[in-house]
């Protein structure tokens, strides 16, 4: 025993690592030798531009997409040795999605939307729904709660997604263009959103985006260009 001051680690410990992912959809290489670490609590953002592979990195990552080589981990667990059941299991526990478009169930109302997680991990409506309640409130959306997608606004809608994507408590959140269809306003509320519940909840999230100031929002950036990280842009 020195008695000396131990140094606190810089980078949180990993959650998610993939190393050396390839991924080709036919003669396009869309991943070329992905290596990605994705700590607890730490938010990354994937930017880079269109077609450099950032959307199937991020489905590589949750389970969506297999690779064609290389490994995906989620707490130390192989996901390529995982059955499709215990996958689909891992994503509907651990993981949260808000995709650009939403994709709320438009026959459902707000409230029916973000309950869905729940409800689907095996809750009962009237809890879920109390809890979903209490997300919509979260993001500032609860007067939205009776509504359908088709009723709402663009940001409505979108925060509606990200209180559906946390209701659940994941350990991960993949947020793809999540502010895409948005205009830079509503796309700011959301990210404030967004990264306020994250933040008080300790979520990772890996964050797809081809804009800056949404990249801005991040601990970490991490540059895609045809299928590939970029070096660390030096100081
Ligand atoms: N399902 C698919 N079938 C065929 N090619 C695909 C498919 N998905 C992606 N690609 C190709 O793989 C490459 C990477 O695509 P990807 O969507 O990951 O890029 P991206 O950086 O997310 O682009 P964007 O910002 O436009 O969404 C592109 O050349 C794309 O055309």
């Amino acid at each position: 025993m020195t008695g000396a001051a131990t140094a606190q680690p810089v980078v949180p410990e990993p959650i998610l690592t993939a190393e050396e992912l390839r991924l080709s959809f036919g003669p396009t290489r869309a991943l070329d030798g992905v290596d990605i670490e994705i700590g607890a609590g730490e938010v990354v953002a994937l930017l880079g531009p269109s077609g450099s592979g950032k959307s199937t990195l991020l489905h590589c990552l949750a389970g969506i997409l297999r690779p064609d080589s290389g490994r995906v981990r989620y707490r130390g667990a192989a996901l390529d040795e995982l059955s499709e059941e215990a996958l689909g299991r891992l994503r509907r526990a651990e993981f949260g999605f808000v995709f650009q478009f939403g994709s709320l169930v438009p026959e459902l109302t707000a409230v029916e939307n973000v309950a869905l997680p729940l409800r689907l991990g095996g809750a009962r409506r009237r809890p879920a729904e109390d809890q979903a309640r209490q997300w919509l409130d979260r993001l500032g959306v609860a007067d939205v709660a009776g509504k359908h997608p088709g009723e709402m606004s663009g940001g409505q809608g979108q925060r509606v997604a990200v209180a559906r994507a946390l209701v659940a408590g994941p350990r991960v959140v993949f947020a793809d263009e999540p502010t895409g269809a948005l205009d830079t306003f509503n796309g700011e509320l959301v990210m404030e959103e967004l990264m306020g519940a994250v933040r008080a909840e300790g979520t990772s999230v890996v964050l797809v985006t081809h804009e800056m100031r949404v990249a801005a929002y991040a601990d970490r950036v991490v540059g895609l260009c045809d299928g590939a990280v970029l070096a660390p842009a030096g100081i």
